[in-house]
Parts: C-alpha cells; structure tokens; sequence
C-alpha cells in the first residue's frame, strides 16, 4: 500500500521512517528540490533530522501528482502556514477515496481555522483525521517509546489511522474530538514559548508549573467555547503535548522562548532555531480567536504583547501576577459542567 508523505521537514520525515519500517511504500513530496536531492544522495535528512537513515525504500520526488498518485493515504508534513498552499496546488489532483491525515499544529492566521478545516474547505468528499500528541521527531525517529492520538469526526477513519501508524514503539489511541485535538495541539505552542521565556529570564521551575496549569486552563477554556470535550485536554494532544513542549529541548518553540527571554528578538530567535516556531503565527491567530469568542486567555494575550507589541518579557509576567485575585476549583467546574 502506498503512503505520500507532503513535507520532508523533521516531523515528515520520522514518519516517513516509521511508516517505511512498517512496510507501507512512502513517497515524500517537498517544495525544496535541493533537500529532497540530499536525501537521495545520503539517505539522511542532515538539515532536519539529523542521524537518522532514510532506509532505501523511501522514494523523494518534486512532482505533487506523482506522490500522490496511487496513494491511499495523503500526510499532511508541511507547516500550519503551508498548508493552504499546498492544497491549493492539490486541488484537481485528489480523488475523493484519498484520505488525508493532517500532522501539523497550528490556525490559520488569515482563517482562524483548524488545519482539518482548511484541508475540508478544499476536499470535502474526502476523509480526514489528524495525528497529534507528544512527538518529538527525533524521538520517534530512534524508535523512543511515544504514544499519540488519531482523531477524526469518523470514528471508522479515526480507527483506520490509528491500524496504519501504531507500531510497538509508536501507540496510538483515538478521540472522536478533533475540535479539542487540534485546539490542544496548536495552543500547547504559545505556552511552550512562554515556558521558554520563563526559563530564559532564569525564572524557575515553580513558575514554569504555574505557567503550564494555568496554560491548560486557558487552553481548555478556549477549545470548549469552539465546542470542544473539556477531558480532551487531560489527554495526549492536551496536557501531554503540553508537558513534552514546554520541558525538552527538542522544543523549538521553547527553544524559541529561552532565546527571547535571554534577550534576543523574536527575528534572530527564529534565525537561530532554523525550524518551524509555529507558536509566534498561532499567538497571532489564537489572540484573535480569544477576543472574538469572547475568552479570557491571560498568557496569550501577555505572548501576544511581547511577540508583537515589543512588551518587555517582565512586565508581562509581573502582569498575569498581579490580575485580579480568582477561584480556581470554580473555573475549573465551570469548564467542565458547563
Ligand atoms: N518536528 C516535530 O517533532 C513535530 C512533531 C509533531 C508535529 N509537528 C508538526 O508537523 C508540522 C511540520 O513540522 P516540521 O517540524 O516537520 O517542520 P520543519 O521546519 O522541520 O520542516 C518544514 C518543511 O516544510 C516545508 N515547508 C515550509 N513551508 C512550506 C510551505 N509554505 N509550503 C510547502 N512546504 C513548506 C519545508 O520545505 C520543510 O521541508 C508542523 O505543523 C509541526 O507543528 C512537528
Ligand atoms: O518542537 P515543537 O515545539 O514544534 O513541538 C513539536 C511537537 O508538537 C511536540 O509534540
């Protein structure tokens, strides 16, 4: 069976690996000729994925139609930022039997929506699921036990994706609740950012717990607005993906933080981490989504000053330490029994 991976970025490319282990044949579609030509020639993705073999069975090619051609299941690898794009570039190209799977964690700036929603604008005959969860790249790559979620409004489709990616070192449970999957996936970015700059300012470990319960509390508060489970965010894509991004280095979005936090602009913080920091786009989206239905989200809106008001990283948490004096249990059973 035939598997086309879109994006030979880190995230693409461990999945590509695990999927050519697992005997699936995976053809793997950049917009970047000159990365894909690496591959060929070394079998190793030395600028995303470094140390990792790219086994021989992996084909790499430029042409969108000739990846997906024949496949039965299209994954979307690319950035949240590209995945219009390159939907755009499907179109015309897609039957309607193609499953897509959509990795990427993000919403849309222009939008303010969910990456399923975007790939549905375009194909809407077709199914979709998305894979989210802790998953760092260079962990699933060397075969570090991690565990994720397939979700999808089809619970046949969900259950589909979870047979075709599980392997003994990569389990994958199912949650019908794609809103909260993806809502939790995306938001968990802007946090990890913020963990980061916690940690930048040298700020210590009671300060990056407090960030991460407060940040799961805003998390949930948005995605149940949107319509979302509240015990989604208990699981895998919540605050589990919540812990992995804002306590390893893997993370470039707390990496990200640690270098603006340690003074750097958010420019050169992003020159330096070379990879994706989908956290800044999604502060700018989620800040938006926030205020237009109408949900209180503190950390963000102090993200999104620093990002993009140039408020001095103290300030912002000298801000959320002094807001007005709240219950906590309350909101909690309010999230919950709503
Ligand atoms: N890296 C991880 O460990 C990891 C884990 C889980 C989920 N994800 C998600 O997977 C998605 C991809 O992340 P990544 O880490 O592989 O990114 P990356 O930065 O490693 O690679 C990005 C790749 O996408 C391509 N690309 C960039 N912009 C594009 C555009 N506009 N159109 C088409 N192609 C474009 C680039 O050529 C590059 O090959 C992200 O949404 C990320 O949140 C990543
Ligand atoms: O490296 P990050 O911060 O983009 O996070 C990658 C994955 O989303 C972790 O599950």
């Amino acid at each position: 069976m035939k598997i086309s991976v879109l994006g030979a970025g880190s995230w693409g490319s461990a999945i590509a690996v695990l999927l050519s282990k697992k005997g699936y044949d995976v053809s793997i579609w950049d917009r970047n000729q000159q990365l894909l030509n690496e591959i060929n020639h070394s079998r190793e993705n030395i600028r995303y994925l470094p140390g990792v073999l790219i086994p021989a069975g992996i084909s790499t090619t430029e042409s969108l139609l000739e990846c997906i051609n024949e496949s039965e299941i299209i994954v979307m690898a690319v950035p949240s930022h590209g995945i219009r794009e390159v939907c755009t570039k499907l179109k015309g190209m897609v039957k309607n039997k193609q499953i897509f799977v959509s990795l990427a964690k993000g919403i849309e700036n222009s939008s303010l929506k969910r990456m399923s929603e975007v790939i549905e604008e375009y194909f809407p005959e077709n199914r979709i699921g998305v894979l989210s969860g802790p998953s760092h790249a260079e962990e699933v790559s060397r075969d570090i036990p991690t565990t994720v979620v397939s979700s999808s409004t089809d619970k046949k489709t969900a259950e589909y994706i979870q047979d075709i990616f599980i392997t003994p070192k990569f389990r994958v449970y199912t949650n019908p609740d794609i809103i909260g999957v993806e809502v939790g996936g995306a938001v968990k970015n802007i946090i990890a950012l913020a963990a980061g700059i916690s940690d930048g300012l040298g700020y210590g470990d009671n300060t990056k717990a407090a960030l991460m319960t407060r940040g799961i509390a805003e998390i949930a508060r948005l995605g149940v607005a949107l319509g979302a489970q509240p015990l989604t965010f208990a699981g895998l894509s919540g605050i589990g993906d919540l812990i992995v991004t804002c306590t390893s280095m893997h993370s470039r979005n707390r990496r990200a933080g640690i270098l603006i936090g340690q003074g750097k602009t958010v420019e050169e913080a992003i020159k330096e981490v070379k990879m994706v920091v989908e956290g800044i786009n999604t502060t700018k989206s989620t800040y938006e989504l926030s205020n237009k239905v109408g949900v209180e989200m503190p950390i963000t809106k102090e993200l999104y000053n620093v990002l993009f008001e140039n408020k001095n990283p103290k300030y912002a948490v000298s801000e959320l330490m002094l807001r007005d004096k709240k219950h906590e249990i309350e909101e909690v059973a309010q999230m919950i029994w709503k």
